[in-house]
């Protein structure tokens, strides 16, 4: 049997093609409310899935974030795993926004219901947390590239609270996000076009041209619209790494539902400004 073909190029190809715009889907209680819908197992299911209808044949990447339905324990989860199998039915990537990360023993567990194909919860990429160590990641590093799916690694986070841990300095005078950065970019070496491990940094950030963000791979940049990011200002957070941001966003468009048209009319306009932002 061939490899599978790796994250990383799948990402650049979508990128290529639609943009590199990533939609949330975080069925937030107060979302479902301004929807018309309960906040149970089927407003869940009917918000998920008016989302994915809308935008899964258009947007690059679909990320559901994995609280929202776990908050509805298993039913809720069974939520997720059809939301995942119908976006990537439809054409898009999906990222699934876990933030998972323990002990390499038990990170292998975690591999294995993300990353591994045969899992039902199985999708294109995973968010990680590397704040056991990064290499406790590897049971999923190993994990990911066996599949062909990618990681984003919580490197510099959108929230303000996140500096305390990632600009701590350690012993050597780096910080721990340059040394997390350090690290993907030694696992992407060489990959052509682009990397399978990738960052999460924030787009709120401001000026980042104190960290090397050239780990070729990509930059997943939560913060635009409700955290108060733009398009326009990712040129000057990311310098020339920009290139590889993947744009995030998701009240600023969820809250433009139901209608779907709503909700493809704020994707295309944010799409629109990043397309603008990055010429
Ligand atoms: O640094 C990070 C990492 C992840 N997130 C997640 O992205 C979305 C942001 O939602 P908005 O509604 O666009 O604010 C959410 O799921 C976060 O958990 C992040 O914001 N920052």
């Amino acid at each position: 049997m061939s490899a599978p073909e790796p994250f990383g190029a799948r990402l650049r190809r979508a990128m290529d093609a639609r943009g590199p715009l990533c939609v949330g889907i975080d069925p937030h209680a107060s979302l479902l409310h301004d929807w018309g819908l309960d906040d149970d197992v089927a407003g869940l299911e009917r918000f998920s899935r008016t989302t994915v209808e809308a935008l899964a044949d258009r947007v690059a990447v679909l990320k559901p974030q994995a609280a929202f339905f776990e908050r509805f324990g298993s039913r809720g989860v069974a939520v997720l795993e059809r939301t995942v199998t119908e976006a990537r039915a439809a054409g898009a990537l999906v990222i699934m926004d876990a933030k998972r990360g323990d002990i390499g023993s038990t990170m292998g567990a975690y591999a294995a219901a993300f990353l591994d194909a045969d899992s039902p919860l199985f999708a294109d990429a995973l968010t990680v947390s590397p704040y056991l160590g990064f290499g406790a990641l590897a049971p999923a590093l190993q994990a990911a590239e066996a599949s062909g799916a990618g990681l984003f690694v919580l490197a510099l986070t959108s929230n303000p609270e996140g500096r305390e841990v990632q600009r701590a300095v350690r012993d050597d005078g780096t910080t721990v996000a340059a040394t997390m950065l350090r690290h993907l970019a030694e696992h992407n070496a060489g990959a052509e076009p682009l990397g399978s491990f990738g960052a999460v940094v924030g787009a709120t950030l401001g000026d980042l041209s104190s960290f090397d963000l050239a780990v070729n791979g990509p930059l997943l940049a939560p913060g635009i619209g409700a955290q108060g990011a733009t398009p326009a200002d990712l040129p000057a957070v990311f310098g020339p790494a920009v290139r590889n941001v993947v744009p995030s966003v998701s009240r600023g468009v969820l809250r433009h539902g139901p209608d779907p048209s709503g909700l493809r009319d704020s994707a295309a306009r944010f799409a629109d400004e990043v397309r603008a932002a990055l010429d």
